[in-house]
């Protein structure tokens, strides 16, 4: 991965410094669903403020920060969606992500960001969130992040069930599953497997109706809690941790990976899926964000590499480590073997 050039000018400072309110127009569009409603047609801002029944001095302004941002474009008198905006910000097109980004990302990680100063100097006050745990002691909150987690996840998991053979294994635990997407794709790929998803309570109500609705409550249970404090069902021939390391505190890292090993039966696979930046800290980008992202409510959150995570594994005594980007320029997959 080639490092990004060094910025020269103070206009490349001011494209980052104002990113943001690019970020708020692209959201605040997608919450007026502005992007279906000039769906394969051309619209001037008078016919789009009737369709979406918004004022039209806003929805020119909004129109004109769309335009210049590149997602719609001017069409003669009137607007219509970029071809990006057409297949992926469009209600019910194949590709469309705008509800993830609407949201989890406008609802959930965007606020967060607010109180990344406090959590960089380590001075977050005790009603702001510093954890999963405590994040998702609200029942919304978990059911909010979940939903949108969910979807994300079950590609990935599809891709997983394809870069690891799980052939042999009959019992999966999936630490930190969430709603159980990955747990869902594998046993939906490998037809011997069961799984138990250890996440905590207000994500396990959310995850069974998930299960229920893939018919996979027979082979997909739960054991609601914390990972960090309860102890693992025994004796799994697979343990799975998509994203946990990073929404854990850093100096946790080392215990869940000796607790996998103690948990695993010999022969079992360890499996650890999430944002690993290079080891030279120049990118890729979107894992340098994220591992950021995850700072402003997990503090103590570490900035991880593939050779930390490596390290980790050797030294509890794990072979045939296995390290490969898992989504392209985000995350990275590190398994291992526990010795037969
Ligand atoms: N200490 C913890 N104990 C149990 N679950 C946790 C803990 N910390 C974070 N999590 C869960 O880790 C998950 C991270 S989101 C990732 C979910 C899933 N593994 C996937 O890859 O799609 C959330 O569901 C959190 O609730």
């Amino acid at each position: 991965m080639s490092a990004v050039a060094p910025l020269e000018t103070a206009e490349s400072i001011s494209d980052i410094a104002f990113a943001f309110m690019g970020s708020k127009a692209l959201f605040a569009a997608l919450h007026v669903g502005l992007f279906s409603a000039l769906s394969e047609k051309t619209l001037t801002a008078e016919q789009l403020a009737r369709a979406t029944e918004l004022e039209v001095d806003r929805v020119t302004t909004l129109l004109t920060a769309l335009t210049v941002l590149g997602l719609v474009r001017r069409d003669g008198s009137g607007f219509a969606n970029s071809s990006a905006a057409e297949a992926y910000l469009v209600k019910g097109r194949k590709y469309d992500f705008g509800d993830y980004l609407r949201f989890q990302i406008d609802k959930q990680m965007y606020p967060f960001l607010t109180q990344l100063n406090e959590a960089i100097t380590g001075t977050l006050k005790p009603d702001q969130v510093s954890s999963y745990a405590e994040w998702f002691s609200d029942p919304e909150q978990a059911r909010l992040y979940s939903k949108s987690q969910h979807a994300g996840s079950l590609g990935p998991g599809r891709g997983l069930a394809k870069m690891v053979d799980l052939s042999n294994a009959r019992t999966l635990l999936d630490v930190g599953g969430g709603t159980g997407a990955f747990s869902i794709s594998l046993c939906k790929a490998y037809g011997d497997l069961k799984s138990t998803i250890l996440d905590f309570p207000n994500v396990a109500v959310v995850g069974r109706e998930f299960i229920a609705e893939a018919e996979l409550s027979e082979r997909i249970s739960y054991q609601p809690g914390n990972a960090l404090e309860d102890t693992w069902p025994q004796k799994t021939d697979v343990v799975l941790m998509s994203y946990l390391f990073s929404g854990v505190p850093g100096d946790e890292i080392a215990g869940l990976v000796r607790k996998a090993k103690e948990t695993l039966t010999p022969g079992g696979r360890f499996v650890v899926h999430d944002f690993m930046v290079d080891e030279n800290r120049e990118g890729p980008k979107l894992a340098a964000l994220w591992q950021l992202q995850h700072t402003a409510f997990n503090p103590k959150a570490r900035s991880i590499t593939s050779s930390y995570v490596r390290d980790l594994m050797e030294a509890a005594g794990f072979e045939n480590i296995e390290v490969g980007e898992m989504i392209p320029g985000m995350t990275m997959l590190v398994h291992a073997t526990k010795p037969a």
